[in-house]
């Protein structure tokens, strides 16, 4: 199996007087187009081990590949980077910008990597916005969508910039049912058909049966 992320006993603790530990010897391999979901009780690292994963936090030890790339030898100019570039993320809440409409925020990441043109950008946002069903919605702000519909917004934005790879924390708690398994079915489409892969923290067991693959979190350990 190619490996889109591998971690080797990457570690996390917070130094202080008393340091706490959020994850500890994690081995991890995440292939390609596959679909992982994170489990574990609150407090046991998921949301921690996730912000690792998508070098959103330096590990205290241990070692990271996104593409068979070490990544701790990036400066934090290349990290931030790779970010807008590889990895797209998708919180609980959708954090798109209240004063830019769907085809805006959309457009956000793709003018910050400024590989394409203005019209590009909206041209491709509006793909992405047709095809997760918002074509309706482009032009709405975000106060004028549903939950769902925001969600949905917040998936397009993830792969405004064709990631490899989706970080989602949570992204069906604040749902109600019928959305979370319609977000839930976009995602599960995505990894098997766009050959993105997807890791998600949920505590929904629903959305986790859907998933490749699920791992399991107690105190900062996975556990088999
Ligand atoms: N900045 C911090 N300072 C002190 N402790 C922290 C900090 N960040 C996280 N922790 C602790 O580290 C542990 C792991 O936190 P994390 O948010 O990763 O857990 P989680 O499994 O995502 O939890 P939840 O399901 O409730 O979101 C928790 O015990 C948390 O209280």
């Amino acid at each position: 199996m190619n490996s889109i992320l591998r971690a080797e006993k990457l570690t996390r603790i917070l130094p202080g007087e008393v340091p706490v530990t959020l994850v500890q010897d994690i081995d991890l391999a995440i292939g390609q187009s596959e679909f992982v979901a994170i489990m574990g009780p609150s407090g046991s690292g998921k949301s921690s081990l996730l912000y690792l994963l998508g070098l959103l936090d330096s590990p205290t030890s241990g070692k990271l590949w996104l593409e068979d790339e070490e990544t701790s030898r990036f400066s934090d100019s290349q990290l931030a980077r790779i970010r807008l570039q590889r990895i797209g993320f998708v919180f609980q809440f959708h954090f798109l910008l209240a004063e830019f409409s769907s085809l805006e925020n959309v457009m956000l990441p793709m003018r910050k990597l400024g590989l394409l043109s203005e019209s590009q950008a909206r041209e491709k946002a509006g793909m992405l916005l047709d095809s997760l069903d918002m074509r309706e919605h482009k032009h709405k702000l975000p106060s004028q969508l549903s939950g769902g519909q925001r969600q949905r917004v917040a998936v397009a934005r993830a792969l405004a910039n064709d990631p490899v790879l989706i970080l989602a924390d949570e992204p069906t708690g604040a749902l109600d049912t019928k959305s979370s398994a319609n977000v839930r079915d976009i995602l599960h489409d995505l990894s098997h058909n766009q050959k993105c892969a997807i890791v998600a923290v949920t505590h929904d067991p629903e959305f986790a049966l859907a998933a490749d693959r699920q791992i399991h979190l107690i105190d900062g350990h996975l556990v088999p």
